[in-house]
């Protein structure tokens, strides 16, 4: 007789759990409650898309769940770690650790070239120089970046810029990545090629994938799609 678990795939941990988070912006007497309970959990290897309407709250959502800002009720925690129990040092070292972001605004650093932008979170971490850049060309490589890895931000366009910020985050081996429009600028088959990596490092390395869109062929090819509306998430599609 076949064992359940040789037949059915494992199912994989929780990366990412969200609990009654709330998140209420002060604007002067009154009070604009963005997030309002929402529940959200993801597991290793899922890739989630959240869509809305603007203004709904997708970048507050993000925001919240990379660590950037603190909610006003409610706890995120990624791998087990709540990030409320951490304190400044302690939730950058565990940024560094656990998540890659890919946000619109790339803050590569204009002075370094896309190799040494795309190495630094490995640097960072202590990882050496030689080392380090050796992973990140292999990123830069994957992302179709190979031939401008030693320009600087200042020499590269818009998409190639994004694609640097892409491998910056996906250098460390991340559990959880969260994208903001990763794929906004960038022509077909160069996204084409970025969704394939993306859906390559879920399977192989298990990533956990949050990825805000507009885009709806960007959110149906994600395995759901959930939609941010009255601060809460509803899901939309279940593509896996
Ligand atoms: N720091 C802030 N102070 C007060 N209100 C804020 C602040 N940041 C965002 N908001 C408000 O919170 C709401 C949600 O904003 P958010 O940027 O999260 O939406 P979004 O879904 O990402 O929108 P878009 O798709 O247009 O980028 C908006 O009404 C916005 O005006």
């Amino acid at each position: 007789m076949t064992r359940q678990s040789e037949t059915a795939p494992a199912i994989r941990e929780v990366m990412l759990e969200c609990r009654d988070l709330t998140r209420v912006y002060r604007e002067g007497p009154r009070d604009v409650t963005v997030l309002d309970g929402l529940e959200l959990r993801v597991r290793a290897g899922e890739r989630v898309a959240v869509v809305g309407s603007s203004g709904s709250g997708k970048t507050t959502l993000l925001n919240l769940l990379g660590g950037l800002d603190r909610p006003t009720r409610g706890e995120v925690r990624i791998a087990g770690e709540s990030l409320l129990s951490l304190g400044e040092a302690a939730l950058g070292r565990f940024r560094n650790r656990h998540i890659g972001f890919v946000y619109q605004f790339h803050h590569l650093l204009s002075e370094f070239t896309a190799l040494e932008n795309a190495a630094l979170p490995l640097i960072v971490r202590g990882q050496r120089k030689k080392a380090a850049e050796a992973l990140a060309r292999e990123l830069l490589d994957k992302v179709g970046m190979q031939e401008r890895a030693d320009h600087k931000p200042g020499e590269l366009s818009g998409g190639e810029r994004q694609r640097v910020a892409i491998a910056r985050a996906l250098v460390t081996d991340p559990s959880l990545v969260l994208m903001d429009e990763p794929t906004g600028n960038l022509d077909q088959a160069t996204a084409a090629s970025i969704l394939a990596l993306m859906d390559g490092l879920a399977v192989t390395a298990a990533c956990a994938f949050v990825i805000v869109t507009h885009d709806p062929a960007l959110a149906a090819h994600q395995d759901r799609v959930l939609r941010l509306d009255g601060g809460r998430l509803a899901e939309q599609a279940r593509h896996a």
